[in-house]
């Protein structure tokens, strides 16, 4: 079996008292596109920083490339493409200036793979820095992560702020140049419908833990969504009947009806269901980020559906 390209053993974090990141065990798969999500203050950077060796840990370790990322050696580091929100880039400097300046501390280059990616974003290369919009400055950054042909590519919130045009010219470079195996990325962002199109995993941190590592199928196909028409149950501004279903997530009231997020609904459920409210019960097709959703909302109080199996019925809420 092929060693993951990211191991964290029970790595904890604090600043001063209060722990951050806590008893993280987690691996991010080589050739795989995993999704960091969380809430924010969820411990998503703290983590990112740890493995890149930014931040040691507290206790425990992350392994990245194989090695400790306390000591992460210079060849290593030259292995990892690294881009956060905001990378610096030289006002000053023309495009193809930052590739020259940047392309000396590599012994690979794609240059080709440079004019693409910077073409792509619909940027002349004699352009200056200073005068690139924010989406145009994602762009070179990404070109210069990539242009080095790293192995493991880690991404923190790399779309913040971006318009949707230059989302979608980030989330195809990635695509294009990252997805299908050809490299390892980890991506931490809240965009979900990115990470639907570009994922194949998903990892959720809640309050400094992870609360789940699975396949993004597995993830959504886990929750499913019924409708109810309120008038179908005894009282139709009281949740409370619903919290005898097993497996429930939440149930909001939206307009004249229900909405129910159940985790691992089966038989039980639709009989519990269908005591509740008859047969006046729909389900519906679960897309990826209303699974999420639902469960970041459950987690603001403290569950664990998808690690503990299921979760006990509860935590209804009426927004
Ligand atoms: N250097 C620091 N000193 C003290 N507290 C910090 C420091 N860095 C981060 N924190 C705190 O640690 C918690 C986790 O922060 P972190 O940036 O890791 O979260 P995140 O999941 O990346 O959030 P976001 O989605 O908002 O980027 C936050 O409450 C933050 O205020």
């Amino acid at each position: 079996m092929k060693a993951p390209a990211i191991e964290l053993k029970r790595l904890t974090r604090y600043f001063g008292s209060r722990p951050v990141v806590r008893d993280l065990d987690f691996c991010v798969p080589e050739g795989k596109v995993t999704a960091l999500l969380g809430l924010n203050g969820a411990g998503k950077t703290t983590t990112i920083r740890i493995l890149m060796g930014l931040l040691s840990p507290t206790r425990g370790a992350a392994m990245t490339l194989g090695q400790d990322a306390t000591k992460m050696s210079t060849s290593t580091r030259a292995r990892i493409g690294y881009l956060v929100e905001g990378h610096f880039l030289y006002p000053s400097m023309r495009v193809r200036q930052c590739e020259s300046f940047q392309r000396v501390g590599y012994s690979q280059w794609d240059d080709s793979m440079f004019r693409e990616i910077v073409d792509h974003f619909g940027i002349d290369p004699d352009a200056k820095v200073s005068t690139l919009s924010r989406g145009q400055r994602a762009g070179v950054s990404l070109g210069l992560v990539l242009a080095p042909d790293p192995e493991l590519l880690v991404l923190d919130d790399p779309a913040l702020g971006l318009d949707p045009v230059s989302r979608r010219a980030l989330n195809e470079t990635l695509i294009e140049f990252a997805g299908g195996g050809r490299r390892t990325v980890l991506l931490s962002t809240h965009l979900l419908d990115d990470v639907e199109r570009i994922a194949d995993r998903v990892a959720v941190m809640v309050g400094g833990r992870l609360k789940v590592d699975a396949s993004l199928e597995s993830f959504r196909d886990r929750v499913t969504f019924f409708t109810v028409p309120a008038g179908a149950t005894s009282d139709a501004s009281d949740a409370k009947p619903f919290a005898a279903v097993p497996g429930l997530i939440e149930a909001r009231r939206l307009g004249g009806a229900w909405q129910l997020a159940v985790a691992d609904a089966d038989q039980e459920t639709m009989a519990s269901l269908s005591r509740v409210a008859g047969d006046a019960v729909t389900r519906n097709d679960t897309t990826f980020s209303d699974a999420v959703l639902a469960y970041l909302t459950r987690e603001r109080g403290d569950g664990s559906f998808l690690v503990s199996g299921r979760q006990a019925s509860g935590s209804v809420s009426t927004s």
